[in-house]
């Protein structure tokens, strides 16, 4: 008997790494060597295979999609034959801690701002919209920072709802990894952006009623034009993490106003279990829990092997 054709349900297109580094066309590489330096994390610099084979061939496609977005916006107001104000391209970015979500972010934002079409890109990481440490303490949830209980969801989609609204100034709070709170008096203010990138753990989340009147509220990605999810093996994203805790051990940690300044001085084992707890008992469950469950529900993902080199690229049928 013949085996059955074998059917694929599967809404994504795989792309091997060279596949993928093919579909960058005649995209001229923007940054020099200088630029990709201040953009890097702490660790290692994003080399610049990685920005050439893997992130112009995403910067190339956005492109098309937000220009494509600005069209069909100039039409849509045309038949309204009412003014609206520029309609931002909303961006969302989401993975576990430590998986690359800023560094990437943030090689995105200065790629898509060489383009003359939407140069104002602006940058909107989540954390801001963290329940402040009073809060999160009285709710019983300073451990469980990071999980979706600990947004204050509300304030995250009346931003975004304004974002979407075409509303010239929108402002974000800010939160601060070195107090390990939000800065009460600081702001992230973004005027006009012609592209917003949205990054953070939980904004793939299914909605969730708002306790207060029990009615349904939309999904933060509603609010987005476009989805990313950056993956990686656990075991990767782990050793990630800790590296970057050990590495801040010795820079940030050192600062006498760090939540963690008490790090700084404990022996090195120490402090390795110390991160690797955090790891296991905060993040991974998190991973486990939360965030690895809304991968299907992004529009491309980057699958990452070792070094932080993307394997596969996953995007999603049209
Ligand atoms: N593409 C990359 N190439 C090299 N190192 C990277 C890359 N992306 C992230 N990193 C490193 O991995 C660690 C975690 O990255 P980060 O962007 O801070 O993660 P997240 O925002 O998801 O917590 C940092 O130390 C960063 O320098
Ligand atoms: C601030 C974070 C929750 C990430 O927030 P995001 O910007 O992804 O919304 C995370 O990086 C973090 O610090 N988690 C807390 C783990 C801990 O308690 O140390």
């Amino acid at each position: 008997m013949n085996p059955r054709p074998t059917v694929d349900f599967s809404p994504f297109a795989e792309y091997s790494r060279e596949e993928w580094a093919g579909l960058r066309a005649d995209t001229p590489m923007p940054l020099s060597d200088a630029e990709l330096e201040g953009l890097s994390g702490l660790i290692e610099r994003v080399s610049a295979d990685e920005v050439v084979e893997i992130y112009l061939p995403l910067s190339r496609l956005l492109n098309l999609y937000v220009e494509g977005a600005q069209t069909l916006h100039r039409a849509s107001v045309e038949f309204l034959r009412k003014p609206q104000n520029k309609m931002p391209f909303v961006i969302g970015l989401a993975g576990s801690v430590a998986v690359g979500k800023s560094t990437t972010a943030r090689v995105l934002q200065a790629l898509l701002s060489r383009w003359p079409s939407h140069p104002k890109v602006d940058l909107v990481p989540t954390d801001g919209f963290l329940y402040p440490n009073r809060v999160l303490e009285e709710k019983g949830l300073l451990n469980r920072k990071g999980f979706p209980e600990s947004y204050d969801l509300s304030s995250l989609l009346t931003f975004l709802a304004d974002v979407k609204s075409g509303r010239s100034k929108v402002r974000a709070p800010v939160y601060s990894h070195l107090i390990y709170d939000l800065l009460p008096y600081q702001a992230i203010e973004i005027e006009r952006p012609d592209i917003v990138i949205v990054e953070g753990l939980n904004v793939l989340q299914p909605a969730k009623k708002l306790p207060s009147d029990g009615e349904a509220i939309p999904f933060v990605s509603d609010f987005f034009d476009f989805s990313v999810f950056i993956d990686a093996e656990e075991e990767l994203i782990e050793s990630w993490y800790m590296e970057r805790f050990m590495r801040l051990r010795q820079t940030a940690f050192r600062d006498p106003a760090s939540y963690f300044h008490r790090y700084a001085d404990i022996s090195d084992e120490e402090a390795r279990q110390t991160g690797l707890s955090i790891w296991r008992e905060i993040n991974l469950v998190n991973l486990r829990e939360n965030v690895l469950p809304t991968r299907q529900r992004a529009d491309l993902i980057l699958t990452k092997g070792a070094d932080h080199a993307v394997e596969t690229v996953a995007l999603r049928k049209l």
